[in-house]
């Protein structure tokens, strides 16, 4: 089954395309691996496949309610402790169960403590960890390792196969190299726009993007 389909997506930041004529398709029990150098544009496909700024042309079709997506930025309420954030992220996405995916991200230990006091890679865990309390089918996520250890990036190799095998499937931009060997990728630098095509919505703000 499809789960997320892309045909000719043109997706611009900062008022100038950045890719063009982008195709593919996301299949349940799928992952497809961003790859391409540095501005070429792998963020502001993501955030555009997430419905967090307009396309420029293009279609793409996924089911509603359908999409979890992770930034760079971990999205946490530092105040609020690990098993806190979760459950918080649980009730607005719809009760998915936070005892494992505080588990399934090593983070039982770390359950009572606020976030504001944990590591950057144990943030990050958290952070990740949200996926899991979702419930949504396609996971859309911008450098999910960054931060995290050896042991950790296996951890998280881990969470996004059991999702796979659950029917899931996955779109991430990185840079290393999680050991999903069964990851399609996807090369954006054949798609980079001819330079200097300015894109319109021009009005577009991304202050509330
Ligand atoms: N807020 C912004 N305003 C204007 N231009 C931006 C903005 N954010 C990014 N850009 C530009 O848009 C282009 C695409 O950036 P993007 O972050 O999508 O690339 P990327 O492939 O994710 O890069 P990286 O691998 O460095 O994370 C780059 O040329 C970048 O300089």
């Amino acid at each position: 089954m499809t789960l997320l389909r892309v045909r000719d997506l043109a997706v611009a930041r900062g008022g100038m395309r950045v890719v063009e004529n982008v195709s593919f398709t996301l299949d349940a029990g799928t992952a497809l691996i961003l790859r391409g150098p540095n501005g070429i544009g792998k963020t502001s496909l993501l955030r555009t496949l997430a419905g967090l700024q307009p396309s420029v042309g293009g279609m793409m079709e996924h089911a509603e309610d359908a999409v979890a997506y992770a930034a760079h930025a971990d999205g946490l309420k530092p105040a609020l402790t690990a098993a806190e954030n979760l459950k918080f992220w649980s009730s607005i996405f719809g009760g998915g169960a936070v005892g494992p995916a505080l588990a399934a991200m090593d983070l039982l230990s770390l359950a009572d403590r606020p976030a504001a006091s944990l590591s950057a890679g144990q943030k990050r865990r958290l952070g990740l960890a949200r996926l899991l309390v979702t419930g949504r089918s396609i996971w859309m996520l911008d450098e999910p390792t960054v931060s995290l250890d050896a042991h950790s990036v296996a951890l998280f190799a881990k969470v996004v196969r059991d999702h796979l095998v659950a029917g899931g499937a996955a779109i991430m931009a990185t840079h290393i190299d999680l050991g999903l060997s069964e990851a399609e990728t996807l090369d954006l630098e054949p798609f980079r726009a001819q330079p200097g095509q300015m894109s319109a919505p021009a009005g577009f703000n991304e202050a509330f993007a």
